[in-house]
């Protein structure tokens, strides 16, 4: 039987990533869920000064809830002219949650001024998978909610002047990823997941996933 992994997003577009990179991975025994198909529990502040902080609060709160095994992603932009900002602050750059336009909006508003050479920008993801009455073993410690692991992708670009393409989410319209002459939001689904921040950590998380679906 395949065992459930909880995939803990309320991003409708970043858990359609995860599900798409993991499926391309072709890990089998592994049934992934969403936070819908599971009793609702309390989210809690993800309140961490990192990103790896951030996903392992998420994904440990889901382990902890529903006893199944729990991937989670925190991610977002660092941008160099802002001090590596909105980094962890992504999701509510304006002050609300999960405004797209708005985020955008005042990114490009505070990067008026900051000439070209000088837009460097980087997205991140940690991505945490705990596995509650797991053992730490290769690649897992312990954890409060059972062993874990958490891994971190890099995609290296700039900040672009205007919003380009109508595809991906969040900031993927002012993104040019490095040695690319499209925004992400240009990209296809495929050429994304190849590059991003988030294809990274998950496919650096698919042995631990591996092992996983192993020993359940
Ligand atoms: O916490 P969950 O429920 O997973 O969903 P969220 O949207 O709140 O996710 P985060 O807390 O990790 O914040 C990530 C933000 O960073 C930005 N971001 C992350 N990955 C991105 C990507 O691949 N493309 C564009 N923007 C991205 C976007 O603004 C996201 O809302
Ligand atoms: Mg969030």
């Amino acid at each position: 039987m395949a065992l459930r992994l909880l995939v803990a997003s309320r991003n409708a577009k970043k858990l359609a990533e995860l599900r798409r990179v993991l499926d391309a991975e072709g890990i089998v025994g592994i049934e992934p869920v969403g936070l819908d198909e599971v009793p609702e529990f309390p989210e809690e502040p993800e309140d961490g000064a990192t990103f790896g902080e951030n996903a392992l609060i998420k994904a440990r709160s889901g382990a902890r809830a529903t006893g199944l095994a729990c991937l989670a992603d925190d991610s977002g932009l660092t941008v160099d002219a802002l001090n590596g900002m909105p980094g962890v602050l992504s999701a509510r750059w304006v002050g609300s949650h999960g405004d797209d336009a708005a985020n955008n909006a005042l990114l490009l508003g505070q990067l008026t001024d900051v000439p070209d050479d000088r837009r460097g920008a980087a997205f991140v993801s940690a991505c945490a998978l705990v596995w509650p009455g797991g053992a730490p073993g290769p690649g897992f410690t312990s954890g409060p909610d059972g062993a874990e692991i958490v891994t971190e992708g890099r995609w290296p670009g700039s900040v672009l002047r205007a919003p380009r393409g109508e595809g991906g989410f969040g900031y993927d319209p002012l993104f040019l990823p490095e040695g690319s002459d499209r925004a992400a939001a240009e990209l296809t689904a495929a050429e994304k997941d190849a590059a991003s921040h988030r294809g990274r950590a998950l496919r650096a998380l698919a042995p631990a996933l591996r092992v996983l679906a192993e020993q359940a």
